[in-house]
């Protein structure tokens, strides 16, 4: 399923392989709070210290204080073989996000370095990436065509240009499919993010697999939605509904099931 690019990162990244979270732990590094599109279904709260989901974080932390937390933190705990950068806003939106993986590679080049995308500026980004040692990198993609993206992205903000409704969606869609290849042409792990919005994406699934097949990525991840924003109402997809998805999604691309939609800056084991 998985080809020899990656393998050494699949066997201890604990996101990307549910036998490897036994072993191996995580730190993220929330260092990334500006993003650079809207979706709808995304608030992204501080200081909330007891909510457990994506894009939250007590605090946002500056690249000295990364590098010191990461040396606390793996001073500690031998079992940590990942740093990542999963936001709160886009990584690849904050200066800082290089600027911090620089100086965790400097210190520990034997660590795994990721992050997670919604893949606007991935293609431009990938030689500073490579740079300071990132060789796996997440890409949340909801949608490949841009009536379904339409639903789901405000807008889309890109050089300082804003960009909404289906120019936006046209110009993320294209820019994701283009940074998926190249990330796999340099020889990185990409794994897709998707996330799973009853009556928007939920028949859309099969496409959004095909085509980030195709493009070269390894694994996906289909992520319940937690509703909230423009998403509020909307139901959040029961286990047997993601389950079915991703028996049917695992004839097309390996399929993540222990994902934890953890938050921004979680530390340590996933289980
Ligand atoms: C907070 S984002 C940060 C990284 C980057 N901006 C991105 O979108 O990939 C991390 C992940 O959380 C997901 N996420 C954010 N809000 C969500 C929600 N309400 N329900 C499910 N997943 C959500 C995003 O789609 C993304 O895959
Ligand atoms: S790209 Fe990520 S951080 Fe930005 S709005 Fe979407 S989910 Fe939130």
């Amino acid at each position: 399923m998985y080809s020899d690019i990656g393998q050494d990162i699949f066997h201890e990244h604990p996101c990307l392989n549910k036998a490897a979270a036994r072993w191996f732990g995580r730190i993220h590094l929330p260092v990334a709070p500006e993003c650079n599109i809207r979706c709808r279904y995304c608030t992204r709260v501080y200081d909330c210290a007891n909510e457990n989901r994506p894009g939250v974080t007590s605090r946002i932390i500056g690249p000295g204080e990364a590098l010191q937390l990461v040396t606390e933190v793996v001073e500690r705990d031998r079992r940590i073989r990942v740093v990542g950068i999963a936001g709160p806003g886009d990584p690849l939106a904050n200066a800082e996000t290089f600027e911090t993986l620089g100086l965790i590679h400097e210190r520990f080049p034997h660590l795994i370095k990721c992050l997670s995308t919604n893949g606007l500026l991935l293609e431009e980004s990938l030689p500073r990436l490579k740079a300071v040692g990132v060789k796996a990198v997440t890409v949340t993609v909801n949608a490949v065509c841009v009536a379904v993206g339409t639903y789901i992205y405000d807008h889309v903000c890109y050089w300082g240009e804003v960009y909404r409704g289906r120019f936006g969606v046209e110009l993320l869609l294209r820019a994701q499919q283009a940074g998926i290849r190249k990330a796999v042409a340099m020889g990185m792990m990409v794994k897709i993010n998707t996330v799973y919005i009853p009556g928007v994406n939920d028949r859309h699934l099969t496409d959004i697999a095909r085509a980030t097949r195709a493009a070269g990525a390894q694994i996906m991840n289909v992520m319940p939605l937690i509703p909230q924003g423009e998403f509020a109402e909307l139901p959040h997809p029961d286990r047997e509904q993601i389950r079915l998805a991703r028996r049917n999604l695992a004839r097309i691309i390996g399929q993540i099931d222990h994902c934890r939609q953890c938050r921004s800056d979680a530390v340590g084991m996933l289980c």
